[in-house]
């Protein structure tokens, strides 16, 4: 789905000769007065941000009764139309028009993910910021991929965006619970012996977890839904023997699971459920020499129907810019 001028396009004059670069001119359709004016700013100011920011594209752009008159190159036109539409987007939900809004359009035009239509029930929206986050969370948004892979280097954002996909399915009601799960390669089956409750046990190494979770509902939400049973965070052996329903389910980490318990897991996908398994093949901490249930399972499962896997590369790490040149510099050295 583009987010785009949604079926506005009203007035389609293009120039001869129809070259790629040739100037083309549309019409934005606006029939209310209040929101025209609302959407060009005091003395179209917004209409000459817009000009500005997208120079390059040669756009210009002039209010005209009934819409606003772009012209400049198909994908300038279309920039501004994708800008125009976010705009509108923010305004009818409360915000008002000024100039940073229009500055944050711009840029939310000019995602390279613009064809990301959004998660919805976040306390803070999630826009992709690479092009490698932008397909993946286009699967991920999309309920009917019933298994979803998200393979990639440290700091790509798999756990944090399959955490956004699965906030976003429990608080808008599509599923019941939100299970997390990760092999605990260190502690192991160890935890059981540790005092205290669940939450206490795993705390430490399943902290990202966490702050992803408080990030995306707040910490208020995330309490009463874990008080609740909807929101369970465990290590892998927890997941023995379960049928997991209804639920979206992420097994994080997953490179460390061995191939037994790769399988176990994945053979829990229950009745009306959704399982992401997120993990980075080059970082495998399993004791010996022991086959990672990750590269297995993406072997054997390629091609098979239902089951999608989206490969993430340095190019999507948002962390510092330094990871990704570091991890550039493992797989050269080929320790990566
Ligand atoms: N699109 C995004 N919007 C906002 N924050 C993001 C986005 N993508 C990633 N992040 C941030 O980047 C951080 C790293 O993401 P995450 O922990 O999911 O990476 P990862 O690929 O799972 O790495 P690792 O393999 O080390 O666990 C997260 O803490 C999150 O806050």
């Amino acid at each position: 789905m583009r987010v785009g001028a949604r079926g506005r396009r009203v007035t389609v004059k293009r120039r001869k000769p129809a070259s790629p670069e040739a100037p083309i001119s549309r019409i934005y359709e606006v029939r209310n007065a209040e929101r025209l004016q609302d959407l060009c700013g005091p003395h179209h100011r917004h209409l000459q941000i817009l000009e500005t920011k997208l120079a390059d594209f040669g756009l210009r752009a002039e209010s005209q009764g009934g819409g606003i008159l772009l012209i400049g190159t198909a994908e300038g036109v279309s920039i501004a139309e994708a800008t125009l539409a976010e705009l509108e987007r923010r305004i009818r939900s409360g915000t008002e028009a000024n100039d940073m809004e229009v500055e944050g359009a711009i840029e939310a035009a000019l995602t390279p993910g613009q064809t990301f239509g959004g998660l919805v029930g976040l306390k803070k929206p999630i826009k992709p910021q690479t092009r490698g986050q932008a397909k993946y969370l286009e699967l991920l948004a999309n309920a009917d991929n019933g298994l979803v892979f998200g393979v990639g280097p440290a700091g790509t954002g798999k756990t944090f965006l399959a955490v956004a996909a699965g906030v976003a399915e429990l608080t808008t009601g599509l599923r019941q619970r939100l299970i997390v799960t990760r092999p605990a390669v260190e502690a192991g089956e160890k935890l059981g012996f540790l005092p205290g409750t669940l939450e206490e046990k795993v705390d430490p190494y399943m902290l990202p977890i966490w702050d992803a979770l408080r990030d995306l509902m707040g910490q208020e939400q995330m309490e009463r839904r874990m008080a609740r049973g909807e929101i369970e965070v465990a290590p892998l052996a927890f997941m023995r023997g379960r049928t997991l329903k209804n639920a979206f389910v992420i097994v994080d980490e997953a490179q460390n699971t061995t191939v037994a318990q790769m399988k176990m897991v994945l053979t829990r996908l229950g009745r009306d459920s959704r399982m992401v398994v997120t993990g980075d093949p080059g970082q495998v901490d399993l004791p010996g020499s022991q086959p990672s249930g990750l590269k297995h399972a993406l072997r054997i499962l390629e091609g098979v129907d239902g089951i999608k896997a989206h490969y993430l590369t340095a190019a999507d790490v948002v962390r510092h810019g330094l990871v990704s040149r570091i991890i550039d510099a493992y797989a050269a050295a080929g320790e990566g």
